[in-house]
């Protein structure tokens, strides 16, 4: 590691949010606990939006659900810590610990949001629960903290409060889970695929105003999605998720120019709206794992690869940083060729 490598690394840890190191989280199946994360470790920077980014099954929503320590028993953190900012590790936290830092310090917005609330209660009913179950003593204020954010976010507060899930639309609703999720005055939002389901023109204006309230909060905020096109329009830092690992991260603009292991140039490729062309956008061959059928031994991506090697098959490659800020886990040598529809 070269000294500039190291100082932007150090940089990095100290003005970091939320501090991932060596996490492994367990889920229980038919062959016994099998890894759904394994040794994953992240920075989310102070005031910067990441993207997390994989194929359905990578392991992005078990990492997200971690940093609340609410990984659905018999699941289970195996090892590991998870660093938040004026609160400490995470893992360590039960009870009404954990529901306090759930909320007040972090904020969390479901998978298919759009359908989470609850359709017999208003959105304010709701709120009254919210704020109930964290023993808010001024509910007033807490009312009026939920229109501040419905305003800021482009909507009617008074009205949204009294309207049930069915009067909203999916953009909407998305929206209110936003403002749910900060009016505890969380720092740090973490949204799990805020856009799937969503027409066009509604996840445009939804990633707008994630990252206007993003900046008006100075949040620090973690988006989890799918779609490589979501993390170009959105995303200061971008980490890339395959087979319960992370295998590259960096700046969002440097991994997704130079991007500099195989699996996120393969991402890249089969997204027309970054490689502009529907033509040249060529879907990725072959089949993510599941916790079952990811290799146990060697490179977890090396039966897709492109580039795969015999010590593939034997070593798995680690995260290691290769250029200032930026980390990928392959054995190739790193390129930095530009990303093209060509894949890897
Ligand atoms: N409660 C659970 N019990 C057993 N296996 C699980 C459980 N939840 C997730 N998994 C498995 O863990 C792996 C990672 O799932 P996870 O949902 O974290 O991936 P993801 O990248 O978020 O994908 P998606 O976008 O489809 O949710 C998958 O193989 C999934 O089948």
């Amino acid at each position: 590691m070269t000294d500039t490598v190291q100082l932007t690394a150090e940089r990095a840890e100290a003005a970091a949010e939320v501090s991932v190191r060596d996490l492994t989280v367990l889920y229980r199946t038919d062959q016994g606990e099998l890894p759904a994360v394994s040794n994953a470790g992240i920075d989310l920077p102070s005031g910067t939006i990441t993207g997390l980014v994989g194929e359905s099954g990578s392991g992005k929503s078990t990492l997200a659900l971690s940093l609340m320590n609410a990984i659905p028993t018999p699941g289970r953190i195996s090892s590991g810590s998870i660093q938040v900012n004026g609160v400490g590790d995470v893992t360590k936290l039960e009870g009404r610990a954990l529901r306090r830092v759930r909320g007040r310090a972090l904020g969390y917005v479901f998978q298919a949001s759009q359908n989470s609330l609850n359709p017999l209660k208003t959105v304010g009913k709701q709120l009254m629960d919210l704020g109930r179950a964290h023993d808010v003593q001024d509910m007033r204020g807490l009312v009026r903290r939920a229109k501040e954010l419905a305003d800021e976010m482009g909507m009617d507060g008074a009205r949204v409060l009294d309207s049930y899930q069915h009067e909203l639309s999916g953009g909407m609703r998305q929206r209110v889970g936003i403002v749910l999720a900060l009016v505890l005055n969380a720092r740090v939002l973490i949204l799990d695929e805020p856009t799937t389901a969503l027409d066009m023109l509604s996840q445009a204006a939804v990633l707008d105003i994630v990252r206007k309230v993003h900046r008006q909060e100075g949040l620090t905020t973690l988006v989890v999605t799918h779609d490589m096109g979501v993390v170009s329009e959105i995303a200061d830092r971008l980490a890339v998720m395959y087979g319960g690992r992370i295998v590259e991260d960096g700046p969002a603009m440097d991994v997704l120019q130079r991007p500099a292991h195989p699996y996120t140039r393969a991402l890249i490729g089969a997204t027309a709206r970054i490689t502009g062309d529907t033509e040249t956008a060529r879907a990725l061959p072959g089949r993510p794992p599941d916790l079952t059928t990811v290799p146990r031994v060697g490179c977890v991506f090396r039966e897709r690869c492109p580039l795969a090697m015999d010590v593939c098959a034997e070593t798995e490659p680690q995260l290691l940083t290769w250029a200032p800020d930026r980390r990928r886990a392959c054995h190739a040598e790193p390129t930095t060729t530009a990303a093209t529809g060509e894949g890897a």
